[in-house]
């Protein structure tokens, strides 16, 4: 799927294929796994300001019941997007083995919903969304923290007629947000499932996203993020993407699969008259994932994401760890992935060991590192079906 980084131009308000963007039930009409969207109002920013006429797109699968009680929300990573699993015969999804008929989110018991984080590129408002001016908001897109987008959240959850989730569940930056739901509304999440992410982002953490944010506005075309219409800053995002990429994997895995082996002919320990060079593998590898990023990912929604994550801390305003999450009412999945150098199984440790009664932390067993959270989809979903969505 390509998105164009224009997407996300709906007139305020209003879905861009003419759908009714505030029904106020899921029509049932619309096919599974279709993107819908829908006008929230405006939103009070937790960092200060004011965004007004938010839209958020999202996608469901299955029915919801006549009380409302049988929906979860499954809340995608950083660049994900509400496309969890295919719908009625279209392409795969990022969980694609997580729901459907039969599924651990089996959509004959359960209505799932996907949300395209605020910030986002794939249908809600983010930075090239249209401000009131008729302009894209680029450089005027004000900082979204992760309670921003669960707030966000949290009404086109009312108008879709759902006052308690069944579950909460996500990985990374998504299971970020499924904490925040927990914490933020503990009458209204009954299951959380936080995957491979801890209970704030540590200063390693705003660290490596520190580095891809400024790849990106150090970018000639970045123009204080005044780019659109122009040319796009994707050196930079590509950049951000490849910094990223190496601590979404193990250094294992990269050493396996590529070694010190150059790609195809290339030669990386011989200059050509112009002073090329070839490349090794990993860098051939690393140059295909930055550059397939930049196909369908807009540059100042990576930042204001990345920033969002940053902004992830539970504790903000809240005391300790323990009192933060005394608030919560949910009975809660963590796994980490036992190879993840990024977000480190002893920060799933922690948050379990913090969340009030007693919490396992399931091993999801996989040599690649952080990204093993959607690589081992069968292993994750069998821990699922038994310990979240039973
Ligand atoms: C389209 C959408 O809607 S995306 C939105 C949803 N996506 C998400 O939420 C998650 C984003 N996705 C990801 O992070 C990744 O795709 C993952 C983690 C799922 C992929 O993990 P893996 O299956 O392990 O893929 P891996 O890291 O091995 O990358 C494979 C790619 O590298 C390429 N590759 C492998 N070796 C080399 C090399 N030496 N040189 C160049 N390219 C290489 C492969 O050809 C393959 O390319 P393709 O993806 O274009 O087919
Ligand atoms: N590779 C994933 C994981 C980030 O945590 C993504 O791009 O969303």
């Amino acid at each position: 799927m390509t998105i164009s980084v224009t997407r996300t131009d709906v007139p305020d308000g209003q879905a861009p294929d003419g759908q009714a963007p505030d029904c106020e039930r899921r029509d049932s009409r619309v096919p599974d796994g279709t993107v819908q969207y829908i006008n929230i109002g405006g939103i009070e920013l937790e960092a200060g300001g004011f965004l007004p006429d938010v839209t958020l797109a999202y996608e469901t699968w299955g029915t919801l019941n006549a009380d409302g009680s049988n929906a979860i929300l499954v809340e995608h990573a950083l660049t994900g997007s509400t496309h969890v699993t295919r719908g009625d015969g279209d392409e795969e999804g990022w969980w694609e083995q997580l729901a459907g008929p039969g599924a651990p989110a089996d959509t004959d018991r359960f209505f799932v919903v996907s949300i395209n984080i605020l910030g986002g590129c794939y249908g809600s408002t983010g930075p090239a969304s249209t401000a009131p001016d008729g302009k894209p908001w680029g450089s005027r897109f004000p900082l979204v923290t992760l309670r921003d987008s669960t707030d966000a959240e949290a009404r086109l959850a009312d108008r879709l007629g759902i006052s308690s989730w069944f579950a909460v569940v996500g990985g990374s930056m998504g299971g970020a947000r499924a904490l925040e739901w927990a914490v933020s509304y503990p009458d209204r999440v009954r299951r959380c499932g936080v995957i491979s992410v801890g209970a704030s982002s540590t200063a390693e953490q705003i660290a490596f996203a520190q580095a891809q944010t400024l790849a990106i506005r150090q970018d000639p075309n970045f123009n204080g993020g005044d780019y659109y219409g122009g040319p796009l800053p994707e050196a930079g995002l590509a950049l951000a993407r490849r910094i990223a990429h190496i601590t979404y994997r193990s250094a294992h895995e990269l050493d396996f699969r590529f070694g010190r082996n150059a790609q195809d002919t290339e030669a990386p320990l011989q200059a050509d008259a112009l002073g090329d060079r070839g490349r090794y593998q990993v860098e051939s590898y690393l140059d295909h994932q930055g550059n397939k990023l930049v196909q369908r990912f807009d540059a100042n929604s990576y930042i204001a994401l990345t920033e969002a994550l940053m902004s992830h801390d539970v504790c903000r305003g809240r005391g300790t760890l323990k009192e933060a999450l005394a608030r919560t009412t949910a009975d809660f999945f963590i796994a980490a992935v036992d190879s993840d150098r990024l977000y480190f199984p002893s920060q799933s440790r922690e948050l379990a060991n913090a969340l009030p009664g007693d919490v396992d932390v399931h091993v999801i067993e996989a040599p690649i590192g952080h990204d093993g959270f959607l690589t081992e989809i069968g292993q994750l979903s069998a821990q699922l079906r038994e310990h979240l969505l039973a």
